[in-house]
């Protein structure tokens, strides 16, 4: 029995038990095994029984939607252009074979295909910023988005560490616990997640996206570990390893701080030294900088987020796509073909590239035609 991740069809209404809502055709039966949903019989085609297998999906989905037209793009995704829609809402992707989904295949070991939106218009790299507790990342990122809030964001991790004086949950931290973090790391929120310190830290799918949609470069703040994870995974950052100047500057930083218990400080002084082994030499950073000064490291740390500095085109028109339309496909450009007028509409896939992942950015739409 061929075995294909299956996109759902018009008229999604029906609820099942493993979260799936789909319309039955007439002389259709679902039955739910684990996360897959088979779907048997159906009137199409009265030669064979058909069976359609639908696998866990995961990402933001659409909301049902009645007319559609989809297009196989590189064999590893599906695009979905949405009849009758604002041309904001009008674009998604099924992923069947991306990195993404490959990597959320390994991580719940069954099969999966992922929704992700199609967003016109750019996202610029994002920025991961690791180095030993105490080093300064904290202070450089808030000089950063101090001199730039329109166009940095910073993504704001979840830990199950208490906060600190000062700390607002939501903007410093998504404080939270254990399990609650546990059974979120398992339904697949986080993007990377590490056990740092003695506490559990994790970047979720969301705090990335929240960022990118407000079209900011999004920051993120982690150790080693999720920087390495995040190398592994969809997300294209640019990787900058912050050092002390020697390890006796970094305990007095950590200590003038006050922010920690002696038993926490001489944890993080341990962690440290293995940090810093990983960092300067596991090639997994695109630059490392010594925060010895903090305005040079700072005007280092300018020049090293190259291409930061332009600014971000977040104005994109919004138009209404037709109720008919026919697609057709040349290179990487889908047209998208009225069935009314003359007019057509362009939809440039040339520049496609993940600002997050489940969101899809670098996409251009333009009219030609009346
Ligand atoms: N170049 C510098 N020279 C002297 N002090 C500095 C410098 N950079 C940062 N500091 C000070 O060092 C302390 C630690 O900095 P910061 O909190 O930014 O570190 P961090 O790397 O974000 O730590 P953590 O990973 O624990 O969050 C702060 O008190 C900060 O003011
Ligand atoms: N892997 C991750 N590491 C994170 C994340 N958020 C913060 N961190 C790192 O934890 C330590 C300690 O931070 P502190 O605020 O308790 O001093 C520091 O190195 C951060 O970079 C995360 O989401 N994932």
């Amino acid at each position: 029995m061929g075995e294909a991740p299956a996109f759902i069809a018009d008229d999604l209404h029906t609820s099942f038990s493993n979260g799936l809502h789909l319309k039955l055709n007439e002389f259709e039966t679902a039955t739910v095994i684990g996360n897959k949903t088979y779907v048997i019989g159906g009137i199409n085609d009265p030669t064979s029984t058909g069976v359609r297998i639908f696998n866990k999906s995961t990402g933001t989905k659409p909301k049902p939607f009645k007319g559609h037209s989809t297009i196989l793009l590189n064999k590893d995704r599906i695009l979905i252009i949405k009849t009758n829609s604002k041309s904001n809402d009008s674009i998604w992707f099924l992923e069947v074979d991306t990195q993404f989904v490959e990597d959320q295949k390994k991580k719940f070991e069954t099969e999966v295909v992922a929704w992700s939106k199609g967003v016109i218009g750019d996202a610029e790299r994002p920025i991961v910023i690791s180095g030993p507790s105490g080093v300064g990342k904290g202070t450089l990122i808030n000089m950063l988005m101090k001199e730039f809030p329109s166009m940095f964001g910073f993504s704001v991790s979840h830990t199950t560490r208490d906060p600190r004086e000062k700390e607002e949950n939501g903007v410093h931290y998504h404080f939270t616990n254990r399990s609650v973090m546990e059974e979120e790391i398992k339904a697949g929120k986080f993007l990377e997640f590490a056990a740092v310190h003695g506490n559990l830290y994790g970047t979720s799918v969301e705090a990335v996206e929240v960022v990118a949609d407000a079209g900011k470069r999004c920051i993120l703040d982690i150790d080693v570990q999720g920087a390495r994870s995040v190398r592994a995974s969809s997300l294209e950052a640019i990787f900058v390893f912050i050092c002390p100047p020697s390890f006796e500057e970094l305990e007095k930083r950590l200590r003038e701080r006050g922010t920690e218990t002696e038993e926490q400080i001489q944890k993080r002084l341990r962690n440290a030294k293995a940090e810093l082994e990983q960092g300067k030499s596991s090639g997994l950073f695109d630059h490392v900088l010594v925060n010895d000064d903090l305005e040079a490291c700072y005007e280092r740390l300018k020049k090293s987020s190259h291409g930061a500095f332009e600014l971000l085109n977040t104005e994109t028109e919004v138009f209404d796509l037709p109720m008919d339309f026919s697609l057709s496909k040349i290179n990487e450009k889908i047209l998208i073909n009225s069935g009314i007028d003359e007019r057509r509409i362009v939809l440039d896939l040339s520049s496609m590239k993940g600002g997050a992942p489940g969101r899809t950015r670098g996409l251009c739409m333009y009219t030609t035609g009346n």
